[in-house]
């Protein structure tokens, strides 16, 4: 998405270990005019899957998916990174090793809100080792939900998430994916 891939290059700053910022526009301030031509473009790149509801992950995604949920028309789940006293019932749980506060999580989505007649759309930030989406996939397997693709806005192509999510025959699309070049300057895939 050449939008995407413009903002990158002149808002985002590449850190020690390979660490992408991008935090003036997507992740902690978020540029509202932006993200809804990012919900329009996985609306393009989705809108012939059925999809019933939109997942995905505490803190980051959320306000990517809810934004995107307003072109689909379809609720947004997002699985919880704590226990509260507020998450009842019964639950859905797996383990997700979060890359950037370099720790693990255990995720939850309460069993209410994702059932075997879904057919679910996972969005997220970033896509790097591929530990959030592998989570979010293990909630829908236990869900018997169906995967109906997973919308990604920066994939970073030097990790290896990518290779083995599209390995597994799931329809991912990514609207930016960054390399290195030799001089480990930033490029576009
Ligand atoms: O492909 P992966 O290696 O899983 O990396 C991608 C994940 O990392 C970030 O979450 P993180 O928990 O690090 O931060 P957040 O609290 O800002 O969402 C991002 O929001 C993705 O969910
Ligand atoms: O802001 C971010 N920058 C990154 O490089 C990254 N990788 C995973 N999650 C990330 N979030």
């Amino acid at each position: 998405m050449k939008l995407l891939e413009e903002r990158i290059i002149k808002d985002g700053v590449l850190k020690e270990g390979g660490v992408l910022k991008v935090d003036s526009f997507l992740n902690h301030q978020m540029d509202i005019e932006l993200i809804n031509e990012i919900g329009k473009e996985f609306l393009r790149l989705f809108k012939h899957k059925n999809i019933t509801k939109i997942l995905t992950v505490e803190a980051s995604g959320i306000g990517i998916a809810c934004i995107t949920a307003q072109y689909f028309g379809v609720p947004v789940v997002f699985a919880k990174k704590a226990q509260s006293k507020n998450l009842d019932g019964e639950i859905y749980t797996t383990e997700v090793h979060s890359f950037t506060h370099n720790k693990d999580y255990t995720i939850r989505v309460s069993k209410k809100f994702i059932t075997s007649e879904d057919r679910v759309l996972v969005i997220d930030d970033f896509l790097a080792n591929g530990k959030a989406l592998i989570g979010l996939m293990e909630i829908l397997k236990q869900a018997g939900a169906t995967l109906a693709g997973c919308g990604i806005c920066i994939e970073k192509g030097f990790q290896n998430g990518g290779d083995y999510i599209r390995g597994m025959g799931i329809d991912l699309q990514s609207l930016a994916i960054v390399d290195l070049n030799e001089k480990g300057e930033l490029i576009f895939r």
